[in-house]
């Protein structure tokens, strides 16, 4: 049996991740995914005993938990499930099976009986102060106590039984032995206070955990759950978006949120899309622009066609995503999953040699050490340190998508702080994409129109940008289309086709001096051409070239602003282009990035690419298509515009939900703030512990101020963690 989710899995790095992921992805016959979601699963205590108990079972190939959704994704041999619910049922933690696809159905909020641990609670501080009357235990005393915990413990004795049972040291085994133990050397108030305290923790925690689990879901309610809807006779009648069929025509209001992703049909306004691209400037609508559900529109009214069902709108597939996003471990956490592996056990047998140790060799009081083991075995619950992870990961993921970038596992949101250089596209990435003829110019005397013609019947069965521009310069000055045999497209150099039976190639200068056409002549009016800024392409026939044809690109506004946010983040920008290397310095030039190559094929940029990542954190960034081998090379590989289309959303590392280059930095910023919180966290849930556990052995801890610290810095972390949600 193999199983690659196995505990020496160490490092981060993304190669391991995804062949762990795509093995199991790929539908096989005999492998089944049963999705469950498991309602008492809400410490990192519970993960650990699932993990222990089902990853010894034959046939239990692999496991995704997602603590903060709290389900579990199990892929098993097929058949299996009824055995699995059974077992899991074993752990009394609410498994139940769940459909992967409803994303409406929120888990269950924590559940709290506020009541009986409200009397819980009076009952063990009435219990210490009867204690301090009397100076000592009597049978009041110790029916407080017990009361108490009787109150507020018995679900922790239930749980800790469970895992001591499967030979797991959970935090619920070790508070009760902590507290059984107490009561057996007689510390019945500050049994019965620890068990309260540990209980309030745990709920406490519970609930602002249910916080980070709701960021997401709270992005999807952003779509309306009803649309204005026209009915086959014509009526307008509002009904639940799940019900409107692709194609419908609906309505939206001013002042209303756009129920579902759609065509403008009828209409201009302004529309926000600030909730899928991040960018909070309105954006004109007319008939023909795509809407996305989840954005506002501002000005008018609009009636729009459906374009995607409800759950499959551009939002349902962000949130999709970033709930996948959580499931898979960055790198500090699965750190922090093996530290705790160890750090448990490693404890609870110091506490056994702290109880037995002294008072053997050096003549101890016993029921003075027994008391210090007590406490340590209070502290070496981990729960602080393994929450606060998630925590944050899940945060920065959410923030991340209120910008509109969307970054598919914790692992990148990790990884952007150590971006040194980043690649970048030109067409479409810098430049806007839409290139529009310059200059034509016919070589050697041949007829202008003619020459046009030609070359716009090539380069209108194209969807090359440089063909489109020139093929709609063409259209523009109303000249007629041939018609064109035998076309294809020559990847990174243009297009060939046959026209009244003359063979004719229309592409760049590599294309002509690989038909051994190229003159000294031409060279020089190319560079001339070129050194503008210009991209160039040629028309040859029999007779070789006929036709120059020019196109210039426009820089995006935001280009030169972002490249200068990345080099003040401390990260180098590379050009890397099909197109010639005159044009892409010129093009570099104007925005300030540092370095260009042009003339490469997709090979070479993916060369280029595989060069830099041997010394360099490197990301590359562009419009996904092409680009997609040195996309997914690169350590991180940015797909922009994503918002609208199919793939590209699930291809790349980061999708950016527009195409403003400066979201690249927010990301990194993003990143680093999200590594310096969680540094924070470690090192203040260490730091706690370590001061414990010096104050144990001193004698000068006693356990309910452990449990004290301990709440304490569960909820510290979790709230600094949760501070990233409105970076
Ligand atoms: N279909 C085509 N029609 C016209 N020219 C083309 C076509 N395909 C390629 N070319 C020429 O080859 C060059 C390189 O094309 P390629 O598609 O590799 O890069 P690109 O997408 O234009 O640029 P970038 O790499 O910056 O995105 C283009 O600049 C253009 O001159
Ligand atoms: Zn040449």
């Amino acid at each position: 049996m193999n199983r690659p989710e196995s505990d020496n899995c160490c490092s981060g790095t993304k190669s391991t991740e995804e062949l762990t992921q795509k093995s199991y992805s790929r539908p096989d016959k005999d492998v089944e995914t049963t999705n469950l979601s498991i309602t008492k699963m809400d410490c990192p205590t519970e993960e650990a005993l699932i993990r222990s108990k089902l990853s010894g079972m034959e046939g239990i190939y692999h496991l995704d938990f997602n603590l903060v959704q709290r389900t579990l994704q199990v892929h098993h041999a097929k058949g299996m499930q009824g055995e699995l619910l059974a077992v899991l049922g074993t752990l009394d933690l609410d498994a139940r099976l769940a459909n992967a696809v409803d994303r409406d159905t929120a888990p269950p909020p924590a559940t709290a009986n506020w009541w009986v641990l409200g009397v819980a609670a009076a009952a063990a501080l009435a219990s210490e102060v009867v204690y301090w009357q009397q100076g000592g235990n009597n049978w009041l005393v110790m029916l407080l106590a017990l009361t108490a915990i009787a109150g507020g413990g018995l679900k922790t004795y239930k749980k800790g039984w469970i895992a001591l049972k499967n030979r797991n040291l959970n935090m619920n085994a070790l508070m009760s032995i902590a507290v059984t133990g107490a009561l057996l050397i007689g510390h019945w108030p500050e049994a019965a206070m620890v068990m309260v305290l540990f209980t309030l923790a745990e709920l406490i925690e519970a609930k602002s955990l249910d916080r980070a689990r709701n960021a997401i879901r709270e992005l999807l309610a952003l779509a309306p759950e009803t649309a204005t809807v026209q009915m086959d006779d014509g009526r307008w009648e509002e009904i639940s978006a799940k019900q409107v069929d692709i194609g419908s025509r609906v309505r939206v209001r001013p002042g209303e949120r756009i129920a579902l992703d759609g065509e403008v049909i009828e209409g201009l306004s302004a529309v926000n899309q600030a909730p899928i691209t991040g960018e909070s400037l309105p954006v004109d609508k007319a008939p023909g622009d795509s809407l996305f559900a989840g954005s506002i529109n501002e000005s008018s009214g609009l009636e729009y066609r459906v374009t995607a069902a409800a759950d499959n709108s551009t939002l349902a597939r962000i949130i999709h995503a970033v709930e996948a996003a959580q499931g898979s471990r960055a790198p500090t956490q699965r750190f922090v999953d093996s530290f705790a592996r160890w750090y448990t056990p490693l404890v609870f047998v110091v506490a056994l040699a702290t109880a037995v140790l002294p008072p053997l060799l050096f003549g101890g009081a016993w029921l003075e050490w027994v008391y210090r083991a007590l406490v340590l075995l209070v502290i070496a619950c981990p729960c602080a340190l393994v929450i606060a992870t998630p925590v944050t990961i899940v945060s920065g993921l959410a923030a991340a998508a209120r910008h509109g970038i969307l970054i598919k596992g914790g692992v990148y949101l990790e990884d952007g702080r150590r971006l040194r250089w980043l690649a970048l596209d030109k067409t479409g990435t810098i430049t806007r994409g839409k290139p529009a003829q310059t200059d034509f110019e016919p070589w050697a005397n041949n007829d202008v129109n003619t020459v046009r013609s030609l070359a716009a019947s090539l380069a209108a069965r194209s969807d090359h940008p440089v063909s489109m521009a020139v093929a709609q310069a063409a259209q523009d000055d109303s000249i007629a289309l041939r018609q064109v045999k035998a076309f294809s497209a020559l990847a990174g150099r243009g297009v060939k086709g046959e026209i009244d039976g003359e063979d004719l190639h229309l592409g760049n200068h590599r294309l002509v001096e690989e038909l051994g056409v190229c003159s000294r002549e031409l060279e020089q009016r190319l560079n001339n051409l070129e050194s503008q800024g210009k991209t160039v392409i040629m028309l040859v026939g029999k007779a070789g070239v006929l036709a120059l044809f020019a196109v210039a690109d426009t820089v995006k506004d935001t280009s030169r602003e972002a490249i200068a946010e990345l080099h003040d983040l401390g990260v180098k920008t590379l050009m890397l282009t099909g197109d010639n290397p005159h044009t892409a310095r010129a093009i570099a030039k104007q925005v300030g990035i540092d370095r260009a190559e042009g003339n490469l094929l997709p090979e070479d940029k993916l060369r280029e690419i595989e060069v830099l990542t041997e010394q360099n954190h490197t990301g590359m960034v562009g419009d996904g298509i092409n680009d997609a081998p040195a996309l997914a090379r690169a350590d991180i590989g940015f797909a922009m515009g994503v918002a609208g289309t199919d793939t590209a959303i699930e291809t790349a590392d980061v999708a950016l939900m527009d195409d403003n280059l400066s979201k690249i930095a927010t990301f990194i910023r993003l990143s680093r703030s999200t590594s310096r919180i969680l540094r924070q966290n470690i090192v203040m849930a260490l730091g706690i512990k370590a001061v414990f556990l010096a104050l144990a052995f001193a004698g000068l801890a006693s356990m309910w101020m452990a449990v004290f610290a301990d709440m304490g810095t569960s909820l510290l972390v979790v709230f600094n963690g949760l501070r990233l949600m409105h970076r």
